[in-house]
C-alpha cells in the first residue's frame, strides 16, 4: 500500500511569481528576485566560496528536474544544473496574500489563506502602546526593548547586553505577520518566555497577526548573543481541514518533522519531532524505514532560510543546499515500490536580494516514485491533492499532476 512524504525545502524558491511586483524588501519590489538561480549563478562566478567552491552541486535534486523546474517557473538560466529530468517535476505559484511560512505551508497543504494578515507599520514603535502595556503585565516588566522591525540576528546583538541587564524582553516584527520575542535562555529563561508567547499569543491572533515566535538565545556581551534551537512558533490555528486532516480521516498517519507540527497548531499530526537540520535529517531517514502503510511523513527543513536566507548569505545557502543534496541521496536510494515523495518550498528568500525579508516567487515540484513526468506550472494546493490521490482520497480541492 501506498506511503508519502513531503518535504519542504525552506524558502527554495525559483522565481517567476506573476504577482511579485505587489510583495517588497525594503522599497524594492521582489520582481525578479530567484533563490535559486541567483545561488547558481553566484557558484558559477566563484562569488560563494566560503567553505564550498566552483558551480553548485545538487545532482540529486536537479536530476529530479531543479534546474528544469526553475528555467521553466522564470526563464532564467541555472548554471550547473543541466540534467534531464527523471522525476516528476514542475513549479507551483502562490495565490495566498502572503511569502510566510504558514501561507506557504497551508496552501501547499490544500487551503489557501482565506483572509488578509494583519501586519505591523514600519514606523518605531511599531507596536500599538496598549499590547506593549500586555506585554509589560504578562511578562512582569516595566518595558520593552526593540519595538521596530529588525533582522533576529542583528537585534540580540544590538540589545542583548540592554536585555541582560533591564530584563526588558526583545519585542520586533519584520514583513511578515509575526510578533517575536527575542529574551536570554538563562537570565530571563526560556519557560518564562515560552509562556509569555503563549499567552500573548491569542491577542495577536485576533489581531490575525500569523505567529507569536519565541527567539531565545545564550551568551554574553563579550562572546556575543547566539540564538538556540529551542525557538517556538504559537501560530494562529488553521480555518479548515487541510490535507493533515484529510489522511488522518482516512485513517492514515501523520508525522511531522521539524516546524510541521508548530505551523499547523498539530491540526490533523499524530506526532512531530524537531531539532536542527541534521536531526531531522536524521529523522526522515528513519521514517523512511518504518512510516506505515496509508501514512503521510510532511518535514520542514528550515535552515536554508533562517541561517542563510534571511542573512543573505549566497555560500552558507549553497553549502546547505550541497549538504541537502547529498542527504536526500540516501533517503531516495531506500524508497519503496509505491511510495511517493515531494520535494517543494513555501517561498522564496534570495540571498542575492535587498533587504533580509522573504521573497516572493514561484517553487519548484519534484517527486520521486512517480517516474519521469514534465507536470508543468501548477497551484500549491495541486500538491496536496497529489499526496491524497496517491494516499487514495480524492482530495476536495485541487487536482493530482501525476
Ligand atoms: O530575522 P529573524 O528573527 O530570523 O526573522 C525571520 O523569521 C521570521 C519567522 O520565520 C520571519 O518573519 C523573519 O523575519
Ligand atoms: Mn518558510
Ligand atoms: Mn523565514
Amino acid at each position: 500500500m501506498a506511503r508519502a512524504f513531503l518535504v519542504v525545502m525552506d524558502s527554495v524558491g525559483i522565481g517567476g511569481a506573476p504577482d511579485a511586483a505587489q510583495f517588497f524588501n525594503e522599497d524594492r519590489p521582489d520582481t525578479g528576485a530567484n533563490t535559486l538561480a541567483h545561488i547558481a549563478q553566484a557558484c558559477a562566478d566563484g562569488r560563494a566560496e566560503d567553505g564550498r567552491s566552483g558551480p553548485l552541486k545538487v545532482p540529486n535534486l536537479d536530476g529530479l528536474g531543479l534546474g528544469a523546474a526553475c528555467r521553466l517557473a522564470s526563464g532564467e538560466a541555472t548554471p550547473g544544473l543541466d540534467a534531464t529530468p527523471a522525476g516528476a517535476w514542475g513549479a507551483a505559484t502562490e495565490v495566498s496574500p502572503g511569502k510566510d511560512t504558514p501561507s506557504g505551508h497551508w496552501e501547499l497543504a490544500g487551503l489557501p489563506v482565506p483572509w488578509d494578515w494583519g501586519y505591523f507599520p514600519k514606523a518605531e514603535p511599531c507596536f500599538p502602546a496598549d499590547l506593549t502595556k500586555l506585554v509589560c503585565v504578562l511578562a512582569g516588566v516595566d518595558g520593552i526593548l526593540g519595538n521596530c522591525h529588525a533582522s533576529g540576528t542583528v537585534v540580540i546583538n544590538d540589545l542583548g547586553a540592554a536585555h541582560v541587564k533591564t530584563g526588558r524582553p526583545i519585542c520586533y516584527t519584520s514583513a511578515d505577520s509575526v510578533y517575536q520575542i527575542a529574551a536570554h535562555e538563562e537570565t530571563f529563561g526560556l519557560d518564562r518566555l515560552l509562556k509569555l508567547c503563549q499567552d500573548l499569543a491569542p491577542t495577536l491572533h485576533e489581531m490575525k497577526i500569523g505567529r507569536v515566535i519565541a527567539r531565545p538565545f545564550v551568551g554574553d556581551a563579550e562572546t556575543g548573543f547566539t540564538r538556540t534551537t529551542n525557538r517556538r512558533d504559537y501560530a494562529i490555528a488553521p480555518p479548515e481541514p487541510l490535507l493533515t486532516n484529510w489522511v488522518q480521516d482516512a485513517g492514515g498517519k501523520v508525522q511531522g518533522v521539524g516546524k510541521i507540527g508548530d505551523i499547523f497548531t498539530m491540526a490533523g499530526i499524530d506526532e512531530c519531532t524537531k531539532g536542527a537540520d541534521a536531526k531531522l535529517m536524521e529523522d526522515l531517514q528513519e521514517l523512511v524505514g518504518i512510516a506505515e502503510d496509508g501514512s503521510l511523513t510532511f518535514a520542514n527543513f528550515v535552515e536554508f532560510d533562517s541561517l542563510y536566507g534571511h542573512r543573505r548569505d549566497i555560500s552558507g545557502y549553497a553549502r546547505a543546499l550541497e549538504w541537502f543534496d547529498l542527504e536526500i541521496g540516501k533517503v531516495l536510494q531506500n524508497l519503496k515500490a509505491d511510495d511517493l515523495l515531494i520535494l517543494t518550498a513555501d517561498h522564496g528568500n534570495d540571498p542575492s536580494w535587498t533587504g533580509t525579508d522573504h521573497t516572493r516567487e514561484r517553487v519548484p515540484v519534484l517527486a520521486a516514485g512517480a517516474g519521469a513526468k514534465e507536470a508543468g506550472i501548477m497551484d500549491f494546493v495541486d500538491v496536496a491533492a497529489t499526496v491524497a490521490t496517491h494516499l487514495g482520497i480524492t482530495p476536495p480541492r485541487g487536482r493530482s499532476f501525476l
